[in-house]
């Protein structure tokens, strides 16, 4: 045996002994997962999307050497989607029409929860609120509503949430968290929120989402003046719903506003022009792309 091989032997000895502590810190992990679980007894929604984006972001900040971020990003999101798992049955609802850019939602929900994660196909957003509304499946993907057309369905996913009484699903996560390396000649990479029956987390750096009741022609900048009068910051307008005389505009928000924030109730009270405000969820604000760089 030459020197050379004699060391690239000694290498792998201690790449399998590395192997071997990160399975059992895996093994080590998952117990503790199992703890937390019995802790939150039945009654709970086990995801905590929240409390996923603090990992992550801690662990990219403190993140050294020649490891890709990337592969970092996918490996934790793998290992929390197989955690959830054990932790109660967990399903994922998902929009997909079979073929085109309806099988990207499919992609984006198996790079987010992983390979053991069952995934339930609907063929609307409208479906896939009322699987997770009804209990059939622990969260789903609705798409990131972009620009101001009408959708096709009578009545866009996020006005259904918007009606929604306390235990209606929610939007609790904005996918991709990490955005990936665009692929050259890619279209715009496929958004999607997380919806659960449970209210969006506080973690620092978030957005919020509400649904804001108008009338007709309420133009954005007297909304976004009669926001920060009641003391909000709009990130932007991301859709609009006409009914008639009634407009619903989805609204993103800087910051964590909860249902019962006093700058809600302020908003509704001035009247003019909002006839209603509801806060149908939040998120993590997504990492930029600079992040896994
Ligand atoms: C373990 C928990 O449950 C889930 C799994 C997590 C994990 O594997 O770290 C984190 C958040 C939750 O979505 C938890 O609530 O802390």
């Amino acid at each position: 045996m030459t020197q050379d091989s004699a060391s690239l032997d000694q290498l792998r000895r201690e790449i399998d002994r590395i192997d071997e502590s990160i399975h059992d810190l895996l093994i080590q992990r998952s117990a503790l997962v199992e703890r937390i679980a019995n802790a939150k007894g039945e009654t709970i929604t086990v995801l905590r999307p929240g409390r996923e984006a603090e990992i992550l972001r801690r662990l990219l900040a403190r993140h050294r050497g020649q490891f890709p971020r990337m592969a970092l990003v996918r490996i934790w999101r793998e290992m929390i989607g197989a955690l959830l798992a054990i932790q109660a049955p967990f399903a994922v609802a998902v929009q997909s029409t079979g073929t085109g850019p309806g099988t990207d939602f499919i992609e984006l929900a198996r790079n987010h929860f992983g390979v053991v994660v069952p995934l339930q196909i609907c063929r609307t957003a409208g479906q896939v609120v009322r699987a997770v509304a009804d209990g059939e499946a622990s969260a789903g993907l609705v798409p990131m509503p972009a620009g101001l057309e009408l959708a096709d369905e009578p009545e866009p996913w996020w006005a259904s949430l918007a009606v929604g009484s306390g235990e209606a699903p929610r939007v609790v996560a904005r996918l991709p968290f990490v955005s990936p390396p665009q692929s050259t000649g890619a279209a715009e990479p496929t958004q999607a929120l997380v919806i659960a029956c449970r209210d969006h987390d506080e973690t620092g750096d978030d957005r919020t989402l509400a649904v804001l009741e108008t009338g007709p022609d309420v133009s954005r900048d007297r909304l976004r003046a009669a926001m920060s009068a009641g003391g909000l910051e709009s990130a932007g307008l991301l859709a609009i719903c006409r009914r008639g005389d009634v407009w619903l505009h989805l609204i993103e928000i800087h910051g964590h506003v909860a249902v019962g924030d006093p700058r809600l109730a302020r908003l509704a009270a001035l009247r003019e022009p909002v006839a209603h405000v509801s806060v149908i969820g939040g998120y993590a604000t997504p990492l930029p792309p600079e992040s896994i760089a």
